[in-house]
């Protein structure tokens, strides 16, 4: 639905929607602990049912869209929740192309058996390293862990979960940066910025840590370095945040054509959640082994995931979905996987979707 144009930054709506609520939790974790009698905690994890509870209230007094009643065989009722959601009755034009994608939706047959074949290699490689790479930048090392790492650290109480309050922010404000250049400056900058800023943020955080801390892992760091630490941290939070962060929903979600959308967004949510909880489950162990290592492993990954951008990724700013295919066909390596036969049918369908 999103202009060409517009497309980065409307979609980047949903990585914004994350930070924010990550904001939320940290400043809840912070105003919670200064409650005495040592049950804040309890206070903290009992308020996310908040939202859970709006959203669940909301469920109840939600709509049904236009799009779920043409797909369900109502099509009057769609045109009148049309008419009513746009505030005019002239909603033919809009109701037909509703009709008509509902109909290519219909059509579609096998969209995971689709996604094998050759032609699709590029979408199905795009669909795992993506999120995988995302997740291997280490952010939740930071997101999930901040405080822990800020007492190791030794900060106090307070100034841990201040310091969660301030990556909270700067994740949420460069967030905003990506919305406003993501469509002048293209995917393959920001990935690439992006990647070297954290990869220059992580080894030097490795080597202050090791400075201070030493294989032994038992030392301590001054106020100033700590401080310098934090920075570190919110200059590789900044990075994370403009680049991997919503590039790794957005670029996915532009790539897949249609006949293997559904599929390809699958894959992508899945794989992102499944590292998602293998850096979780491995990171305090990791801490311990690994020690300062841990951060130059991530920044060892940080330039893994820029060599498959800088080889593997074409530019996609810009082009219309339906054009995607032009762009996988033009490029020097899977371009071969794309027959001319592919690439046709790829155009003819173009007037359909
Ligand atoms: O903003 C950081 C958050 O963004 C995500 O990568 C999702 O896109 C989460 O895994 C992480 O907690």
């Amino acid at each position: 639905m999103a202009p060409p144009k517009l497309r980065g930054a409307l979609n980047i709506g949903f990585q914004l929607a994350t930070t924010i609520g990550i904001l939320a939790a940290n400043l809840v974790n912070y105003g919670t602990n200064k409650i005495k009698g040592r049950y804040g905690w309890r206070i903290s994890i009992g308020m996310a049912a908040i939202p859970a509870v709006i959203i669940t209230l909301g469920a109840l007094v939600l709509p049904d869209t236009p799009n779920s009643l043409i797909a369900r065989g109502y099509t009057d009722e769609a045109r009148r929740m049309l008419q009513k959601i746009r505030g005019t009755n002239e909603v033919d034009e809009e109701l037909h192309d509703l009709v008509e994608a509902s109909e290519a939706v219909k059509q579609i047959q096998h969209p995971w058996r689709n996604i094998l074949q050759p032609k699709y290699r590029p979408q199905l490689m795009v669909s795992i390293f993506i999120p995988m790479f995302q997740q291997l930048t280490g952010i939740n090392v930071i997101m999930f862990y901040a405080p822990v790492l800020f007492k190791t650290l030794g900060f106090g109480d307070n100034a841990s979960l201040m310091s969660a309050v301030i990556t909270g922010v700067v994740n949420m404000l460069a967030t905003i940066v990506s919305i406003v250049v993501v469509d002048k400056f293209g995917r393959r900058f920001l990935f690439l910025e992006g990647g070297l800023q954290m990869f220059i943020s992580q080894v030097a955080i490795g080597v202050i840590l090791g400075k201070a801390f030493g294989a032994s892992g038992v030392g301590e760091m001054g106020k100033g370095s700590a401080n310098v630490l934090l920075f570190l941290i919110c200059v590789y939070v900044a990075a994370f945040a403009w680049s991997w962060g919503p590039l790794g929903w957005l670029v996915p979600s532009e790539v897949f054509p249609l006949e293997i959308r559904s599929a390809g967004q699958s894959i992508t949510v899945s794989v992102n959640l499944l590292w998602t909880f293998i850096v979780a489950q491995l990171f305090l162990m990791a801490l311990c082994h690994l020690k300062f290592g841990l951060f130059f492993f991530f920044g060892i990954w940080c330039s893994l995931y820029g060599i498959y951008i800088f080889l593997f990724l074409p530019e996609t700013k810009n082009v219309p979905i339906e054009e995607m295919n032009l762009v996988w066909k033009k490029h020097w390596f899977w371009g071969k996987y794309i027959t001319d036969h592919d690439h046709q049918i790829g155009y003819s369908m173009r007037p359909m979707v």
